[in-house]
């Protein structure tokens, strides 16, 4: 039982070798070095990437809060302004100042234009159309009776419009369009002949239009962008409205407008104080509202996919980021304007800063440890091949005889071990010849040593390519073999060598350029079952003594038994 263990554990051995070949193991073990450097060099990528995004975003939300905080103080001063007028509607200044307005307005109500100025280095002048202008559109009403409260209230705003605008506080444009046929603008008309189409033109905007009850159900302030200045995305404006309400009645509309021009200042102030990147504002329908100054694209910023892509990210996310080939684009909603800020960074700003330095630092060093471990591996590879077939030559030596290539006295004792233990243990049959070449000294004496070694290593060929690839053969003497039969009865076997006798005998070598000689061989047989033992020792025994009895009877023949056999031609 532990024999029978033995050879399994020998075999087990044997298949584990094949896997475990040097020169894979070598491979697989770079393999697993490179797999893991990259997969490490990968993660750091990530993290980096991860940090860049965080970076990116980061950036465009200080300059998206800094345009918020300029927004939000415009509309703080809008929703002072609304406050302060429905203040001056609940309470009306009692001045005569004030009653020189009514009356102005009273006088002049149906001309087709008029104004009504008061001084106007401290307010500005009411603008005004006529009753019948009024009467045409059923947007416009100058029957409230609250008209004079209004009136005088509009003068005020225009008061604090001019404090405001001294004081650098105002945009450029404010307004307030009352939709009793007259307005308050921070720009005078050059003359009253633009009073008409201005107050035609402010009706038609849609941050007036815009504030309808029925547009504005919040009653809150509005953000509209209007390109009606110019058409260019850098010559419109960005305007917040508010509507003016008193006692469920919608009186006007006061709006602001910020040029996008100061806006797009604003945002080149920004690139300056960063490191590479553009910046660019959009409204609520993704229509570019600016760029910073000195940015130009000759061809549109996104292509159609791109800009659906950011489209559907802008609905979903209220920030967010995408790249798109070599540009990563970041987006954030702002809160006090209905729009989105973008900042986009090329590949090539990106390289230029600190992120780009240590991506290209941490290539590098990927790319020369990688190079270095290969450099390794194609050294390391060589020299295991050389070792390992080294060590097989070594191994081979050991192992065979080197003149006949067949296994040599040792190698064979160690076979025949293994393969007798399997025999008696499957209890197959099993088989020794012993053989040995008749007259040999004589091949030596006549032809010289090299001949016989010749002679030698013919006969070992005529022996191995007769057995089977189960059968093993080794040379155990000078001149003498024995082949192992593992499966082979005693008959088989007595075939066997019958067969290898026949091919010996009818050989003619070349031992010498004109020179062939034949020779013959003595073979001793002997068979496990047979002899009752799977001692290999016994069982060579056995075939030697028979060896000696076809030697004594005239050589040249097979012997099997232990009467002496009968002699062949
Ligand atoms: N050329 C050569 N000769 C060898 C080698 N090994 C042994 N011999 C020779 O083989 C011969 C063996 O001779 P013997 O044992 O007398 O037997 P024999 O001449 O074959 O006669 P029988 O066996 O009785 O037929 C010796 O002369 C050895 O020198 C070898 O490797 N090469």
């Amino acid at each position: 039982m532990r024999q029978e263990n033995v050879v399994k554990e020998k075999r087990r051995l044997g298949n584990l070798k094949k896997y475990f070949y040097p020169a894979r193991v070598v491979n697989l073990c770079f393999v697993i070095v490179v797999v893991c450097s990259t997969i490490l060099t990968w993660r750091e990528v990530i993290v980096l990437e991860g940090a860049y995004v965080a970076s990116q975003r980061s950036m465009l939300e200080n300059v998206s809060n800094a345009l918020d905080r300029h927004m939000q103080v415009g509309v703080d001063r809008l929703l002072f302004f609304r406050n302060g007028m429905q203040s001056a509607l609940q309470t009306p200044l009692t001045l005569d100042v004030m009653r020189n307005v009514q009356n102005g307005f009273e006088q002049q109500r149906r001309l087709p234009q008029w104004d009504i100025k008061l001084d106007n280095r401290r307010t500005l002048p009411l603008y005004g159309v006529s009753e019948f202008f009024v009467d045409q559109s059923e947007l416009l009403n100058r029957d409230h009776p609250l008209l004079h409260n209004e009136l005088t209230a509009a003068m005020e705003l225009g008061y604090l419009f001019r404090l405001s605008a001294n004081g650098g506080m105002l945009p450029r444009r404010a307004y307030y369009v009352s939709r009793a046929g007259f307005f308050v603008a921070t720009y005078p008309l050059e003359n009253n002949q633009q009073i008409i189409p201005t107050y035609y033109h402010l009706l038609m905007r849609p941050w007036f239009t815009g504030q309808s009850e029925h547009e504005n159900r919040s009653r809150t302030v509005r953000w509209f962008t209007d390109q009606a200045d110019g058409g260019k995305s850098d010559k419109g404006f960005v305007i917040a409205s508010v509507p003016l309400d008193y006692e469920d009645y919608w009186f006007g509309v006061l709006a602001m407008s910020f040029p996008v021009e100061a806006i797009a200042q604003q945002l080149k102030d920004a690139q300056e104080g960063q490191n590479k990147g553009e910046y660019q504002l959009y409204n609520s329908q993704f229509q570019l509202l600016t760029l910073a100054p000195g940015v130009s694209h000759t061809e549109p910023v996104f292509n159609a996919e791109q800009h659906a892509r950011l489209a559907q990210g802008m609905a979903q996310d209220t920030r967010g980021g995408l790249r798109f080939g070599t540009r990563y684009v970041s987006w954030q909603k702002l809160r006090h304007f209905d729009g989105f800020m973008l900042r986009i960074q090329t590949l090539r700003e990106g390289l230029q800063g600190d992120f780009g330095s240590i991506s290209v630092a941490l290539a590098l060093l990927w790319v020369l440890f990688t190079a270095m471990l290969l450099f390794a591996w194609a050294v390391i590879r060589r020299m295991v091949n050389n070792m390992y077939s080294m060590q097989n030559t070594l191994q081979w030596q050991a192992w065979y005889d080197p003149l006949t290539r067949l296994c040599n006295r040792g190698a064979l004792f160690e076979r025949a071990k293994i393969l007798t233990e399997e025999a008696r243990v499957s209890q197959q049959p099993f088989a020794v010849i012993q053989i040995d070449l008749d007259h040999f000294k004589n091949v030596n004496d006549r032809y010289g040593h090299q001949a016989g070694d010749l002679v030698l290593s013919h006969a070992a060929g005529l022996i191995s390519s007769t057995i089977s690839s189960e059968d093993v053969a080794g040379r155990v003497g000078g001149e003498e073999f024995c082949v192992l039969l593992p499966g082979s009865t005693l008959e088989q076997a007595v075939r066997v060598a019958e067969r290898i006798r026949a091919r010996i005998r009818g050989k003619e070598i070349l031992v010498h350029k004109h020179t062939t000689i034949r020779i013959s061989a003595s073979l001793g047989v002997s068979g496990a079952l047979e002899s009752g033992s799977y001692d290999f020792e016994t069982l060579q025994s056995i075939a030697d003594s028979r060896l000696y009895r076809a030697k004594n009877s005239g050589r040249n023949q097979v012997c099997s038994e232990d009467a002496a056999p009968k002699p062949k031609k």
